[in-house]
């Protein structure tokens, strides 16, 4: 089956420096794929890459054609792209002195002709957005005036609204109460088709995605020397086993069954060698 989204043999560079090397991932199409790793190790900008908003400085993005074909991102203009996946970053500036409502309406815009926005039925997308996030009572409000939690939920709520098949979302459950952690992950989850996020909770990583993505360094090298790429790619089990939690995030880990539920949670506990005695 065609993927929703390929890289082919991706580097990418920042600030001068690769970070990303020769990496090659397909995203089924369907899937809900989390992305792991520490701070720094490249994340965001994989899931830039695969957004089509950063370019890579060697190899390929590709997004499924549908017509069970794959064209390269940067082949697809803008607003074509935007109608085909949404991108929701990690920190957005840009829109904080709009109200609300004006603020999630900016998520219609490339589903829309030019000119021949506003009518109710917008306005009523725009409105279950908010009403999915919990904000519908705060269509009005001044987005400067929201609490950092629900700021983030009002932005998540525009790349709701924007009704794409596919839906990236760098580190959505930042600033999140644990409830909301887990509610907007299911509501993007229900909505879109294929789901990519970064998560720093590992827990939550391990019960909510298909397939994790970790992102490091190769084992034996530090971190000012050459970036890896994706180091494992699977399901979520074995992606955190303890010896790659280990490796990869410095601490020692234990995957245990939840007593009423059926799933497994991780526990997370200071590596043996530097437990106090
Ligand atoms: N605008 C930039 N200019 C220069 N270097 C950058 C820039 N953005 C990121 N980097 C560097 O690229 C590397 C990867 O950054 P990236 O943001 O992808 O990491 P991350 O895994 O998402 O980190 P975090 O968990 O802290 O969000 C880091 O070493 C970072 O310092």
């Amino acid at each position: 089956m065609t993927p929703a989204l390929r890289l082919h043999d991706v580097s990418a560079r920042m600030g001068g420096r690769t970070v990303l090397r020769g990496v090659d991932l397909d995203v089924a199409d369907g899937s809900r794929l989390g992305i792991v790793g520490v701070n720094g190790a490249g994340k965001t900008t994989l899931l830039r890459v695969l957004a089509g908003v950063l370019r890579p400085s060697s190899g390929t993005a590709l997004i499924a054609d549908g017509r069970g074909g794959l064209i390269d991102l940067r082949r697809l203009p803008n607003r074509e792209r935007a109608r085909q996946l949404a991108y929701v970053p990690q920190e957005d500036v840009t829109t904080s002195e709009l109200r609300v409502g004006e603020m999630v309406t900016l998520g219609r815009v490339p589903q829309t002709r030019p000119w021949a926005r506003g009518g109710r039925a917008e306005r009523d997308l725009v409105l279950d957005a908010l009403d999915a996030v919990g904000l519908a009572g705060r269509i009005d409000t001044v987005a400067d005036q929201l609490s950092g939690g629900e700021r983030r939920r009002a932005v998540l709520a525009r790349g709701l609204a924007q009704q794409c098949p596919t839906v990236l979302l760098d580190e959505p459950t930042n600033h999140l109460d644990v409830a909301w952690q887990l509610d907007l992950l299911e509501v993007f989850a229900t909505r879109a088709r294929t789901l990519v996020a970064t998560v720093h909770d590992l827990d939550l990583a391990l019960r909510f995605f298909d397939r994790l993505a970790l992102v490091g360094w190769r084992a034996g090298s530090d971190r000012t020397s050459e970036p890896a790429g994706i180091v494992a790619v699977g399901p979520p089990a074995e992606v955190l086993g303890a010896h790659h939690v280990e490796t990869h995030f410095g601490v020692g880990s234990v995957q245990v069954p939840h007593p009423d539920l059926p799933q497994h949670h991780l526990l997370i506990h200071p590596r043996k060698d530097t437990s106090p005695a």
